[in-house]
C-alpha cells in the first residue's frame, strides 16, 4: 500500500518422494506471500530433469491447476520475489534454472549481495554470460564454475566468494540444499513432512503445509537432503547478526525465528514502549496489521483498553503502486478506514511498527482527526530509521528517510500528532536480552553494517553496470 517499506523475498524447498511437491510448494509460497508480491516461481526435479513455471504477480495469479500438474517430480524449489537488485521484470523472476556441466541447477534467493557488481564483472571477464540483472545469477554462475567436486563443494566455495545476505534453496535433479549466510541475516528453517523435509524462509510456511518444525538453519550452515536423508555442514564459521527488522515488520507474527516467536517479540516491544512513554489516554489503537501486536503489548502494560480503531481492507496487499498523490490518498482510504465510534472524542495512542517517509502515518492521522479524535499520541515500536539497508530490505535512500532529515519534534509536527515516541535501540534489544551488535543487525538504526558496503551497491547497479560487465 502507501507504506514505503518494501517486503522481502520468500524461499521454499521440499524433498518428498511420492508427494505432490508442486501443490505443496504452491501452498508454502502462498504462506510466504507477505515477503514478496512481484513474481513467483516453482521449479520441480524428478531425478533427471528440472521443470519450471514462473511469472509476474501473486502466487494464485501465476499458477493455475494445469501449471502445477505439469510440474512432476519429488523435489521442488519455490520463490516469491520483491526485487532488491535488478528490476521487477519477468527475466528476473526466480527460481533461476540453468543447465551446466553436471546437469541442472535451480536457485531461489532471499537476501542481497553487496559484491554482486564486482563478482559479475570478474565472471564476465572470464567469459560468463548473463541474461538477467539480478544478483542471484552471480550465485548460480559461481556454483557452476566451482562444480568439479560436486554440488556441496561448489556451495562451500561459492559461499567464500559471496558478501551480503543470502538464504538460499538450491536444487539439482536429485538433491535439495538449504544455505544461510554466515551472519544469518535472513531467516531459514527446516521441517519434517512425512518421510521428507521442507526448507522455508519462515516457520509459518511449515505450519501451512503440515510440516513439523525441526530447527532453524544455522548461520553459515549448509543442509543437504537426498536419497540418503539429511546431513549438514557448518561451511563457514557463524557470526550471527540476524536482521532485527524481521521481528519488527517483515515476518508473519505466527513465525518463530531463531527461537523467538515474532508475535511475542512485537508484544514485548509494545510493553517496552509503554515503559518508555506511558500516555494518559482513553484507548490504544494500532495501524493494522504489523502494528497490532505492539499495540496490544502497550495496552496490556498500562492496563488501557485496546480497540480496533482502523479497519483494514484485507484484499489490499502490503505494497501498492502509487501513480499520483491524489491516488495515494485514495489508496490509504481504500486500505484503512477509521471506526468513528472508537475514535470520536477520544484521546488515542496510535501504535505502528515503523516510520520510513512518514507518509502513511501522516495520512492516517489526518483521517483520525477528521473522524473526531481529540488527541493522537503516536508510538513507534522501532527506533528511527536513519540508514538504508543493503541486505535485502528496499528501504529508501537516506535522503528519503524522514528521521535522517528531521528531528523527532519536527516529525511529530509534520505528521500532525500531539506527541511522538520511537522505541529506543536499547529498549528494542532488551526484548531479546541482547547488546548492540550481538546477534542482530541493527544497521538501519545505527549505521553499523555487519558486512561492509562497497561504493557500488544499489538496486540497479547491474543494469547500470551492463555496459562494463
Ligand atoms: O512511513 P512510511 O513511508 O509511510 O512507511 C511506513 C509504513 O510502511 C509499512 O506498512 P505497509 O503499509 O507497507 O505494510 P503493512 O500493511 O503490512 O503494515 C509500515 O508498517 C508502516 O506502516
Ligand atoms: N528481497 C530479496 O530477497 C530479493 C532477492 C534478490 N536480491 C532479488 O532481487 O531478487
Ligand atoms: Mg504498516
Amino acid at each position: 500500500m502507501a507504506g514505503e517499506i518494501k517486503d522481502e523475498c520468500g524461499v521454499f524447498g521440499i524433498y518428498l518422494p511420492g508427494g505432490e511437491v508442486a501443490q505443496i510448494t504452491y501452498y508454502g509460497l502462498y504462506a510466504l506471500q507477505h515477503r514478496g508480491q512481484e513474481s513467483a516461481g516453482i521449479a520441480v526435479a524428478d531425478g533427471k530433469e528440472i521443470r519450471l513455471h514462473k511469472g509476474m504477480g501473486l502466487v494464485p495469479a501465476v499458477f493455475q491447476d494445469k501449471d502445477l500438474q505439469s510440474l512432476k517430480g519429488y523435489i521442488a524449489c519455490g520463490h516469491v520475489r520483491y526485487s532488491t537488485t535488478g528490476a521487477s521484470s519477468p527475466i528476473n523472476a526466480q527460481p533461476l534454472v540453468f543447465r551446466y556441466a553436471k546437469g541442472m541447477l535451480a536457485v531461489a534467493h532471499n537476501g542481497n549481495l553487496v559484491n554482486a557488481y564486482e563478482l559479475r564483472k570478474n565472471l564476465t571477464a572470464r567469459g560468463s554470460l548473463f541474461q538477467s540483472t539480478i544478483d542471484t545469477e552471480v550465485i548460480i554462475n559461481l556454483l557452476a564454475r566451482h562444480s568439479q567436486g560436486g554440488i556441496e563443494d561448489a556451495v562451500h566455495k561459492t559461499m567464500i566468494d559471496l558478501k551480503g545476505s543470502y538464504s538460499l534453496v538450491i536444487m539439482t535433479q536429485d538433491k535439495l540444499l538449504g544455505v544461510r549466510d554466515p551472519h544469518g541475516i535472513r531467516p531459514l528453517c527446516l521441517g519434517r513432512l512425512g518421510d521428507g523435509y521442507v526448507i522455508a524462509s519462515e516457520s509459518c510456511a511449515l505450519d501451512t503445509v503440515g510440516a513439523t518444525f525441526l530447527r532453524d538453519v544455522e548461520p553459515g550452515e549448509v543442509v543437504v537432503i537426498d536419497e540418503n536423508g539429511l546431513h549438514s555442514r557448518q561451511a563457514l564459521p557463524p557470526q550471527k547478526q540476524t536482521c532485527i527488522f524481521e521481528y519488527i515488520y517483515f515476518a508473519r507474527p505466527d513465525s518463530r525465528i531463531d527461537g523467538f516467536g515474532v508475535n511475542w517479540c512485537r508484544r514485548q516491544m509494545g510493553r517496552q514502549l509503554a515503559r518508555e512513554a506511558p500516555r494518559d489516554v482513553d484507548v490504544v489503537i494500532s495501524v493494522p496489521d504489523s502494528g497490532t501486536a505492539a499495540a496490544r503489548g502497550y495496552a496490556e502494560e498500562l492496563g488501557l483498553p485496546f480497540e480496533e480503531g482502523l479497519m483494514k481492507n484485507r484484499y489490499i496487499g502490503r505494497t501498492f503502486i502509487q501513480p499520483s498523490q491524489a491516488l495515494r490518498e485514495l489508496a490509504v482510504r481504500l486500505k484503512l478506514n477509521p471506526i468513528i465510534s472508537v475514535v470520536k472524542d477520544k484521546r488515542l495512542v496510535l501504535v505502528d511498527d515503523s516510520i520510513v517517509r512518514g507518509t502513511t502515518s501522516r495520512r492516517i492521522v489526518k483521517m483520525l482527526r477528521e473522524a473526531g479524535a481529540k488527541e493522537i499520541h503516536l508510538l513507534i515500536s522501532s527506533p528511527p530509521i536513519l540508514h538504508p539497508c543493503y541486505y535485502g530490505i528496499d528501504t529508501s535512500e537516506r535522503s528519503e528517510l524522514i528521521a535522517a532529515q528531521k528531528s523527532v519534534e519536527e516529525i511529530a509536527q509534520y505528521i500532525g500528532v500531539d506527541s511522538l515516541h520511537y522505541l529506543s535501540l536499547e529498549g528494542l534489544l532488551a526484548v531479546f536480552q541482547a547488546d548492540v551488535n550481538q546477534g542482530f543487525c541493527t544497521a538501519c538504526f545505527n549505521g553499523q553494517y555487519p558486512v561492509p558496503i562497497p561504493p557500488e551497491a544499489g538496486k540497479h547497479i547491474l543494469e547500470k553496470g551492463g555496459s562494463c560487465c
